[in-house]
């Protein structure tokens, strides 16, 4: 274990971290919180640097939140630390197994100063697991979890289609997030575009006093997003769902250089290009970026381009990935 890991604290239950956050904030420093699915990669810890920008104390949760997943989805398969393994000597942790150090030395080498990993964030019948949390999945006992925060019309459109609940659970779980880390800033990724928009406006609805802040997509070096679903991909299927990244600077450069001008244009050239790529749309679609509305045409406003599509697995099914571009929005360096 290095230095640095020896040194990141990491809670896992509500209250230890909830009490360790109030000494930070009664010394009167400012605290920013980074939500993750764990199986960290570089678009993960571009969003630490962006918090430690804006705070003196960083927090970083690990959890796979079983309420934004339906019972056909990948819950169970969602890429996760490494097999837990047991580990000598390190300090206080002699041998009790532990997730792979993976995660935590990542976030302790970004310079994170928390980690908050809890095992659950529901309470659920003892013994259910947290697969019972899943929707579709959930026991029915008298004493479960039975609270949800939704936001009624953002969460429509896009992702909302294929995974009606998706938004339902992200917006509980962020909720739970915020009352247990009680962060002043919050700072998410616009890889995922909606889910960013979602908890923006849960945030302003329900008067959270927590900043939230939106960072661009990191792509690796081929253009695909990072995304810790990437992992799953087959090799090949790797190299088809760069057919995504593509279609997006296809459509920036064609809208900015006017050889495109109505937004059927642009979704109807990039589906033919994920489908000769042997993938399934899920959706490509054009909407207002700032409200998430329908729109007439390319000109009047920022338009989102978003795009869901599913690829092989090397395991087994399929990978659901997404990607998104703002047309008529200057890039940011
Ligand atoms: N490539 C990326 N660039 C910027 N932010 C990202 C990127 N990938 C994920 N994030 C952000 O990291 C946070 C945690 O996301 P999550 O843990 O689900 O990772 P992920 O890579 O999106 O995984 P998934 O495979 O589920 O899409 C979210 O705010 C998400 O938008
Ligand atoms: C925000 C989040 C951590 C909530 O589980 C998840 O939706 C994600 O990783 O984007
Ligand atoms: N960032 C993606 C979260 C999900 O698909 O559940």
């Amino acid at each position: 274990m290095s230095s640095d890991e020896q040194e990141l604290p990491v809670f896992t239950t509500a209250a230890d971290m909830r009490n360790w956050v109030r000494k930070q904030k009664k010394s009167g420093r400012k605290v920013a919180l980074v939500p993750t699915m764990g199986y960290l990669h570089e678009g993960h810890l571009s969003l630490v640097k962006a918090a430690k920008e804006r705070a003196d104390i960083v927090v970083a949760s690990i959890y796979v939140n079983p309420t934004q997943f339906a019972a056909h989805e990948d819950f169970d398969v969602y890429p996760r630390n490494p097999v837990r393994r047991s580990i000598g000597s390190s300090r206080g942790f002699e041998g009790q197994t532990l997730p792979a150090l993976d995660d935590r030395a990542k976030l302790a080498a970004a310079g994170c100063h928390a980690v908050f990993e809890p095992e659950s964030l529901y309470v659920s019948v003892p013994g259910a697991g947290e697969g019972s949390n899943v929707v579709g999945r959930e026991t029915q006992h008298p004493d479960s979890h039975e609270t949800y925060v939704t936001v009624e019309r953002l969460q429509r459109p896009l992702c909302g289609g294929s995974r009606p609940h998706f938004f339902r659970g992200v917006c509980t779980v962020v909720t739970k997030l915020f009352h247990i880390c009680e962060p002043d800033v919050a700072v998410f990724g616009r890889k995922d575009y909606q889910q960013w928009r979602v908890i923006s406006r849960m945030v302003r609805d329900l008067d959270f006093a927590v900043e939230v802040v939106g960072m661009p997509i990191c792509r690796e070096p081929d253009g695909l997003a990072m995304s810790s679903r990437n992992a799953r991909l087959s090799p090949e299927a790797r190299e088809k769902a760069l057919c995504i990244s593509r279609g997006l600077a296809w459509a920036e450069a064609a809208v900015a250089e006017g050889r495109v001008s109505e937004p059927s244009e642009v979704s109807s050239h990039i589906r033919g290009l994920i489908e000769e790529a042997g993938g399934k749309v899920d959706y490509v679609e054009l909407l207002d970026a700032g409200n998430l509305g329908p729109i007439s045409d390319l000109a009047s406003q920022p338009t989102l381009l978003a795009i869901a599509a599913h690829f092989p697995a090397k395991d087994r099914g399929t990978v659901r990935l997404i990607d998104n571009t703002v047309l008529g929005e200057a890039k940011k360096e």
